[in-house]
């Protein structure tokens, strides 16, 4: 996401929008598994499929003991994620992937590592994974991100605005992380498994866009259950609708516990299926994970040579 991406404005807080919208689990269901098992991508597009999802890939390491040797090899990841000998095989120009994404403290090394790369550096912030430290301390930790460096911060929402209903608290909570952002993107973290219904992930996804967010994200990866693709189609529902009412597209984040090639297809013929391919390019589609490059790597590398290398070749992510 390059900072000449205009920023979502959002509206007004506007229940109207969403406060009698229903989802039907089972039809969410239905839909999301008849998607993807019906359509496949032929082998030819293969290849293809998984470089685009590649450069959508927020590459992630968020974990209690990152240190900067681990952000610094992760970045160099970053700007090379997959081998150039098998790019060319495949006559590709070098990629990259969309982002990197740190805890706070990581996000001056990650700075540093892909200065002069064009990657920006996301940063977690406000009490992640939970959100539940005092509203200024949340604020204020959005600020060192972005004065750190960090060109987009993946928010995280106080779960209690959704389960009690309280959705102009939650309006005003977005909003105002929004405002701290200043000129960084915002992606909200919605942590769906917490939410309890698709009602809710629907209502949710709506005040967070009403509230400015320019993606919507699953997922901290924390939660017992994290991204699948019923609640994803949920917010994409919210996502096309929120258009439909204002002319505003806002991008989309699935995030946690997707390893495979085989999950970050089904998520592209999802946004494909219920988008259009506009939404499979890295300005609007994200992919929040932090062990999916290395199967990715490795099915490139099958069908360009038709082996499969040793897992541990592709050891970082
Ligand atoms: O935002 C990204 C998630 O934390 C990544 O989750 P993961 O470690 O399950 O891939």
């Amino acid at each position: 996401m390059t900072p000449d991406i205009p920023r979502m404005t959002g509206t007004d807080f506007t229940p109207s929008w969403f406060d009698t919208a229903r989802v039907n689990r089972s039809a969410a269901e239905r839909r999301a598994s008849s998607l993807t098992a019906r359509r496949s991508v032929k082998k030819d597009w293969q290849a293809a499929w998984l470089l685009r999802a590649v450069t959508c890939i927020d590459l992630t390491t968020l974990a209690g003991d990152d240190t900067p040797g681990r952000v610094q090899r992760l970045c160099a990841k970053a700007r090379q994620p997959v081998r150039p000998d098998l790019l060319a095989a495949l006559k590709v120009d070098p990629i990259t992937v969309g982002a990197v994404c740190v805890y706070p403290t990581m996000v001056p090394h990650a700075v540093k590592a892909l200065d002069g790369s064009g990657i920006p550096v996301a940063s977690v912030a406000t009490g992640f994974p939970a959100g539940l430290t005092p509203l200024p301390l949340r604020l204020a930790e959005i600020t060192y991100a972005v004065e750190q460096g960090a060109a987009e911060i993946d928010i995280v929402i106080t779960r209690e605005h959704v389960l009690t209903g309280q959705w102009s608290a939650l309006y005003d909570e977005v909003a105002a992380m929004r405002a701290a952002c200043g000129d960084a993107h915002m992606k909200a973290i919605l942590a769906v498994g917490d939410l309890k219904t698709l009602s809710n992930v629907y209502k949710a996804s709506m005040v967070a866009m009403q509230a400015g967010a320019d993606f919507i994200k699953t997922s901290t990866g924390k939660e017992d259950v994290n991204a699948t693709l019923p609640v994803s189609l949920t917010m994409l529902r919210a996502l096309r609708d929120f258009e439909q009412l204002t002319g505003q597209t806002v991008g989309f984040k699935p995030a946690g516990g997707l390893k495979t090639a085989k999950d970050a297809l089904s998520w592209l013929i999802l946004m494909k299926e219920e988008l259009g391919t506009r939404h499979m390019m890295p300005d609007l589609f994200r992919i929040g994970a932090s062990s999916l490059l290395g199967d990715i790597e490795r099915q490139i590398e099958h069908h360009v040579t038709g082996r499969y290398s040793a897992a541990n070749r592709h050891a970082l992510t």
